[in-house]
């Protein structure tokens, strides 16, 4: 039986079905089916349950769109390693899967939709497998990382400095999942804060968000020598290789920490690019980085660090029109914004009524390819 996209959107969940509620079915299923598999999730599962079906919609609505599918499925099943999922685990996922679409189907599911989903799963299991295998070939599901230093430069805010077990190549700008002894089988992304250092030591920014169960652990409860576990890295807020373009990058609070890398490297690699860097903040006092950022500034002619404290500038995106006015010709720069959500979004609207065209703008506010796993949070939502 081949993939039959119609058939997919047609036996899909039904509107009045939530994704809460087929994911409970889901999990229920799957649990009831296979024990053991309880132990690749975190204690509480409800990360996991909001964003399976939300995936798997992408899925389904991709999935005449073979290429864009294997974008989306490759990284998932290069990810799914460090949660200890093995090829044997696929089938009894996919028979949970199919069951809870045929339970919320209701008169619309037949033997050609049970074999259309059937052949979409292997589809998308045989993708994701070989893609695990591929990696595993490269490199381990994880590092183990010592903290070498904690620099808790704000009660809610550290800077830490990992020394990972071997070496961890990444690209300015990436970030990679981390998990906490405190809070086993729970990874959030942070993004690696720096372009790649020589003795190969790693930096992370992370401010304790209310309620988040790793910020708060790697913030208040984290010293030097204990470790942590890092995923690979992963993310496309990298330069463009074959860009010279001058750089703009837009970051807000924490979000400034992939920024950093990017004008790092750049700095570095290609000292006749120019930098400028608007670095927002709540407040004045909480530019938490601004002495390090003003090193670099000052090492470097080519960088330009703006601070733009809330209780000076106004919100960051709101103050853009008039810091873009003494940029000359911001819409041929290669833009980066970084920050929280809300922030992210309006800068956005704002640099398009600036005239920056959205193909020359990065920012990671869709979802990373991670949204399916165990225990993970894509992006926006992360770092909690
Ligand atoms: N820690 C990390 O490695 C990374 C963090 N991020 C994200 O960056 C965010 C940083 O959070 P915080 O440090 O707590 O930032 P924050 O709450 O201190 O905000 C900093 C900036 O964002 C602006 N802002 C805040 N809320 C806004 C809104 N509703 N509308 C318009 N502008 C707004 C402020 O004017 C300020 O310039 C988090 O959402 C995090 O997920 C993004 C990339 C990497």
């Amino acid at each position: 039986m081949s993939v039959e996209p119609d058939i997919l959107k047609a036996t899909y969940l039904p509107g009045d079905v939530t994704e809460d509620k087929a994911a409970a079915y889901f999990y229920g299923r799957l649990f009831a089916a296979e024990p053991r598999l309880r132990a690749l999730f975190p204690p509480a599962m409800d990360v996991s349950r909001d964003r399976l079906f939300r995936t798997l919609t992408v899925v389904v609505f991709r999935s005449d769109e073979p290429a864009e599918l294997a974008g989306l499925l490759e990284p998932l099943g290069r990810a799914h390693r460090k949660y200890g999922v093995l090829p044997e685990h696929y089938p009894v996922f996919g028979d949970a899967l199919v069951a809870t679409l045929r339970r919320f189907a209701g008169a619309a599911w037949s033997a050609r939709a049970e074999a259309a989903w059937t052949a979409a799963y292997d589809r998308a299991a045989a993708l994701m497998i070989a893609a695990a295998e591929d990696d595993a070939a490269a490199r381990p599901p994880w590092w183990v990382a010592e903290v070498a230093e904690h620099d808790r430069r704000r009660a809610d805010l550290a800077v830490l400095t990992l020394v990972p077990d071997r070496p961890y190549p990444f690209e300015a700008g990436q970030h990679a999942t981390v998990q906490t002894s405190r809070w086993p089988r729970v990874w959030r992304p942070y993004s690696l804060a720096g372009a790649p250092r020589p003795d190969g030591t790693l930096r992370l920014h992370v401010r304790s968000v209310p309620g988040g169960w790793v910020s708060g652990a790697l913030v208040r409860e984290t010293r030097p020598g204990d470790t942590l576990l890092l995923g690979p890295p992963a993310g496309g807020l990298t330069l463009d290789p074959g860009s010279g373009r001058d750089l703009l990058l837009i970051g807000g609070g924490t979000g400034l920490a992939p920024l950093k890398a990017l004008a790092e490297r750049a700095a570095a690699r290609e000292p006749g690019r120019a930098v400028r860097l608007f670095a927002g903040a709540r407040s004045a006092d909480d530019l938490y980085d601004l002495p390090d950022l003003r090193r670099l500034e000052s090492a470097r002619p080519a960088v330009r660090v703006t601070a733009v404290p809330q209780d000076e500038f106004g919100p960051l995106p709101d103050a853009l029109p008039d810091l873009l006015d003494a940029v000359p010709d911001p819409a041929g720069h290669d833009v980066y914004v970084a920050g929280p959500p809300a922030m992210v979004r309006a800068a956005l609207g704002a640099l398009d009524r600036c005239g920056v065209p959205a193909d020359r703008v990065r920012h990671e506010l869709a979802a990373t390819g991670e949204t399916l796993l165990p225990g993970a949070a894509g992006r926006p939502v992360v770092h909690a």
